[in-house]
């Protein structure tokens, strides 16, 4: 039989789009130890006199896109230092991502704040894009803040809200991908960590407390997360069996950050942003795309960077103590 001509479509040639080079994503199996992220974290440490005690995850909706008016853009004293110039840290490859880490300040609080997350449909393996967290320990960080942008599931739901995530469901997991596969570093963490207490009940109670001073308590919501792997959007079908299992919004992150960040007992905060109905019927016309993502997530940066700013300024109470 001939070889498959991939310029061959239907018979007819199709012109080869402009070559890129696409960033070299995959591990080869190899894992990253602990003296490496070791250096990593070092490096940092000898980039900036910041000492982050909260780590903050930037979504779609936080700065990971633009900048003016975003929780990245106003960060006090901010020290800025470019994921491909940190030694073993991957760089983005999302479309108008930034790739920063932001050293700094929120509310007098010393914070790094990751501008541009690492996503699964990237092409990185799940432990990988979690590399970040355990970087983010190894500095001193004690509590995570990760934001996302998600589709509502929940029918109550309304395109802009904001939703505590009170806990989530690893789909990806129970297919056997998780951060944690592989050998286990006890220098992070146990080998079997809990997981019933991921998303910390006293941030979740001031979060509620701080969207009624702020007078958004009508938008914010508390709800069960999913992550699946993406690039593409979820089918009818696929969303009602999500429905079925008790999701409340769907997104294609965070699962994997909130493990890697319990595994190595940092407190978690977890906010996503609706940006989009998931469709549920057939007879429904709408369709996701990733500019809605991005429009919602621009149509409520100021308050997310209000709420974000306060939550950290009470978190700090809330802090696990040093031994
Ligand atoms: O989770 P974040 O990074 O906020 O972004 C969400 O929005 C993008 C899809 O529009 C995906 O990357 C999904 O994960
Ligand atoms: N998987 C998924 N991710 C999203 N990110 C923003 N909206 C969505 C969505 O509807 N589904």
């Amino acid at each position: 039989m001939a070889p498959v001509n991939a310029d061959i479509v239907n018979g007819s040639k199709v012109t080869s789009p402009v070559k890129k080079t696409l960033p070299e994503v995959e591990d080869n199996g190899k894992r990253y130890s602990y003296e490496m992220l070791v250096e990593t974290a070092n490096f940092l440490l000898s980039k900036t006199d910041v000492r982050p005690v909260i780590g903050v995850i930037c979504g779609s909706g936080m700065g990971s896109y633009w900048n003016e008016g975003s929780l990245a853009e106003n960060i006090s004293q901010p020290e800025c230092i470019a994921y491909e110039d940190i030694p073993n840290f991957p760089i983005s490859t999302v479309e108008g991502h930034h790739g920063k880490l932001v050293f700094g300040y929120i509310s007098d609080v010393p914070v790094v704040a990751m501008q541009g997350r690492f996503h699964y449909y990237e092409g990185y393996p799940l432990w990988k894009c979690c590399l970040p967290v355990r970087v983010m320990k190894l500095l001193g960080v004690k509590a995570l803040i990760a934001t996302n942008a998600a589709g509502g599931l929940n029918p109550n739901y309304k395109i802009g809200d904001l939703m505590i995530v009170r806990d989530h469901i690893n789909m990806m997991g129970f297919a056997g991908n998780n951060p944690l596969h592989g050998p286990n570093d006890e220098r992070f963490g146990p080998r079997f960590p809990p997981m019933n207490k991921a998303y910390n009940y006293e941030f979740r109670k001031v979060a509620k407390e701080v969207a009624k001073e702020l007078n958004i308590d009508n938008m914010v919501r508390e709800g069960v997360y999913t992550c699946l792997g993406g690039p593409n959007f979820e089918t009818v079908a696929e969303l009602n069996m999500l429905k079925m299992l008790g999701v409340d919004a769907v997104g294609m992150s965070t699962v994997h950050e909130v493990i890697t960040a319990r595994h190595c007992d940092m407190s978690v905060f977890a906010l996503s942003l609706i940006t989009n109905e998931c469709v549920t019927s057939y007879d429904h016309d709408a369709e996701a795309n990733h500019e809605e993502v991005l429009d919602v997530g621009r149509m409520r940066q100021d308050i997310l960077r209000d709420y974000v700013s306060k939550l950290v300024n009470r978190f700090v109470k809330y802090l696990p103590q040093n031994p």
